[in-house]
């Protein structure tokens, strides 16, 4: 579904990616690990088009996305999840998912739909984005992403900085999605939470994918866990 081949890409002259290569498949989750600075981050960025690509193709059910601008990668069907979690602060809860739903697609999500996934956000509508809790922050900026009514959902780190009890929540929240067919690409730091929730995995390190393989072969697999992730 979400196809990246010899991706190449970074900052300036900075290049951080040397050729990304894997394939994410529809209606199954890919789990991208890699300790700090491996370029998980920068790949997320360079789908959506927020950085340009140097070289490679990346590609979208078989059409070719590069050179797309964030707004039109979004309309394609990638919902994206950042890590800084980009809502708008001194707009409501209300008005953060408004916003979403008026630029997206047509689809089953709409503001009843993911104020039944994330209840909380229903009771803290006409709230400011800076009054919520980190917790509720990452609720709001899942829900504005699925209000686009995505194909694929990409999320960068969405546990970062969060208490146990609200990794947890997210967790079964993903694992709702997942199990109504929803397809994603999670990059994360906690190997506990990626793995639980993967179909399939990817390693990156120094830009490049250096290992791909099932969660079960890399849970059981701890040499392979210390070379490339540090666990
Ligand atoms: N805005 C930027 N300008 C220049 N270099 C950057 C910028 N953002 C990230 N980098 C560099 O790019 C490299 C890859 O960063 P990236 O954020 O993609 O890593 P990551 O695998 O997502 O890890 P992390 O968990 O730390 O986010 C790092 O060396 C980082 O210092």
């Amino acid at each position: 579904m979400l196809e990246l081949k010899g991706v190449e890409s970074g900052y300036g002259d900075t290049q951080v990616l040397y050729g990304i290569d894997f394939n994410a498949q529809a209606g199954r989750v890919l789990a991208v690990l890699g300790r700090n600075g491996a370029g998980k981050s920068t790949t997320l960025k360079t789908v959506m088009g927020l950085l340009p690509l140097k070289a490679g193709t990346i590609s979208l059910d078989g059409s070719v996305i590069n050179g797309t601008a964030p707004y039109d990668v979004a309309r394609a069907g990638i919902g994206y999840v950042p890590e800084t979690r980009d809502i708008f602060p001194s707009l409501t809860v209300r008005e953060n998912l408004d916003l979403a739903a008026s630029r997206g697609r047509t689809g089953d999500w709409t503001m009843q739909t993911v104020t039944d996934l994330f209840p909380r956000l229903g009771e803290r509508m006409d709230n400011g984005g800076q009054q919520l809790s980190g917790g509720e922050q990452q609720m709001l900026s899942i829900a504005r992403a699925l209000l686009l009514n995505p194909r694929l959902l990409i999320l960068d780190e969405p546990t970062e900085g969060l208490a146990p009890i609200i990794v947890k929540l997210i967790h079964d929240k993903l694992q709702e999605l997942r199990s109504a067919g929803l397809s994603m690409v999670l990059v994360e730091q906690n190997f506990g939470f990626a793995t639980s929730l993967a179909d399939d995995v990817a390693v990156v390190s120094k830009g490049q994918v250096v290992w791909t393989g099932t969660p079960s072969d890399i849970r059981k697999n701890t040499e392979l866990q210390h070379k490339w992730l540090g666990v």
